[in-house]
């Protein structure tokens, strides 16, 4: 689960009165992800989500709401916040920053096939190209700066073979940051966190992406890499299914085509892109904060992961 701080039909009915909603008919608390608490809402004008955030702050949030605002009004299908009698978007309940969002049609897909990887690369490559003009920077706040932080806190627990593989990577990393390919690199508002849970179908049709509070200005490469790395990998193993990446990356470059620079960068990229999954699985794993019921993700999964990404050769970008 995580409803880390619970919400009544109490809390809500006066909360909801200064949006045109009408009153409040039902509040369920939603037991997946691990980060925010999320409810399904239902008001007498429809169904809504409405996230508690329980990290994110109030100066950080306005990136993620407005970003997500910007990306709906040029049609990337995401959820909408809804705005309240006064055109705000960003509230507090409970104690907590609060928005509400419009609910996404449909279920995520856990086992995609092809025909799912490339409606999220297409999709993927016009969120990129809708947020060229977002106004607003902020950097991505699970990126090497975390990643230099974060490290330290969880070798101790690690076995040695590991703990070496990680303080390798992470001088992979560093020095790969400080190249001027990695600057030339087109980068903006990126997700972050694209992963099969993130993202709602309708049968084969995507119907939005959602979870953005990963979000962050970073390369728009990094966003590809993160999102390979779930799509178009086999769960058991970590190996990347070709078929699912040509699909995923050829819907991509058909939209948003990759550079030369990008191939060369490519191979850290992917290998970056693994690295913060593990780090941040660590983290969850051996530092965890209270939730009513929490089952962290299995940090093994990215180290095997990056353990393949080293050793094998990157998949090429395009043909
Ligand atoms: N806009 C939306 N429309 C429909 N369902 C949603 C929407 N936002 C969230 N959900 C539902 O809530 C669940 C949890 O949301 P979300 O993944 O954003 O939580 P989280 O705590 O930020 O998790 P994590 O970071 O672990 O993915 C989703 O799996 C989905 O079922
Ligand atoms: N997508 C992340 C969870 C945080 O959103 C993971 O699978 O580790």
């Amino acid at each position: 689960m995580a409803v880390f701080t619970p919400v009544s039909l109490q809390d809500l009915t006066p909360w909801i009165s200064s949006f045109s909603l009408g009153s409040v008919k039902d509040i369920k608390g939603i037991s997946s992800g691990i980060e925010n608490s999320n409810f399904f809402v239902t008001t007498e004008k429809g169904e809504y989500v409405l996230t508690l955030f329980e990290k994110l702050t109030f100066d950080e949030l306005p990136f993620y709401l407005n970003l997500m605002q910007h990306l709906a009004r040029k049609g990337i299908k995401v959820p909408a916040p809804i705005p309240d009698k006064t055109g705000n978007i960003l509230h507090s309940l409970c104690g907590k920053p609060a928005c509400l969002v419009t609910k996404l049609e449909g279920d995520w897909q856990p086992q995609p096939e092809p025909v799912h990887c490339a409606e999220v690369g297409d999709m993927m490559a016009k969120m990129h190209l809708a947020g060229k003009d977002y106004p607003f920077e902020q950097p991505n706040l699970r990126g090497i700066e975390w990643w230099k932080q974060t490290v330290p806190l969880v070798l101790a627990y690690l076995p040695v073979e590991a703990s070496l593989m990680l303080q390798n990577e992470m001088r992979f990393q560093e020095e790969f940051a400080a190249t001027r390919l990695y600057w030339k690199l087109f980068r903006g508002p990126i997700h972050a966190d694209l992963f099969r849970n993130n993202v709602m179908f309708t049968g084969n049709r995507l119907s939005g992406f959602f979870d953005f509070y990963f979000a962050g200005c970073d390369t728009w490469l990094f966003d590809v890499a993160v999102a390979l790395n779930d799509w178009c990998v086999d769960l058991e193993s970590g190996e990347l299914d070709q078929i699912r990446v040509r699909a995923f990356l050829d819907a991509y470059h058909a939209v948003r085509p990759f550079t030369l620079d990008e191939c060369a960068a490519w191979n850290a990229i992917l290998r970056g892109a693994a690295l913060r999954f593990w780090i941040s699985r660590l983290y969850d794993y051996y530092l965890p904060r209270d939730a009513e019921m929490l089952i962290p993700h299995d940090p093994g999964h990215f180290e095997r992961i990056l353990r393949l990404r080293i050793a094998q050769p990157a998949p090429e970008l395009f043909l």
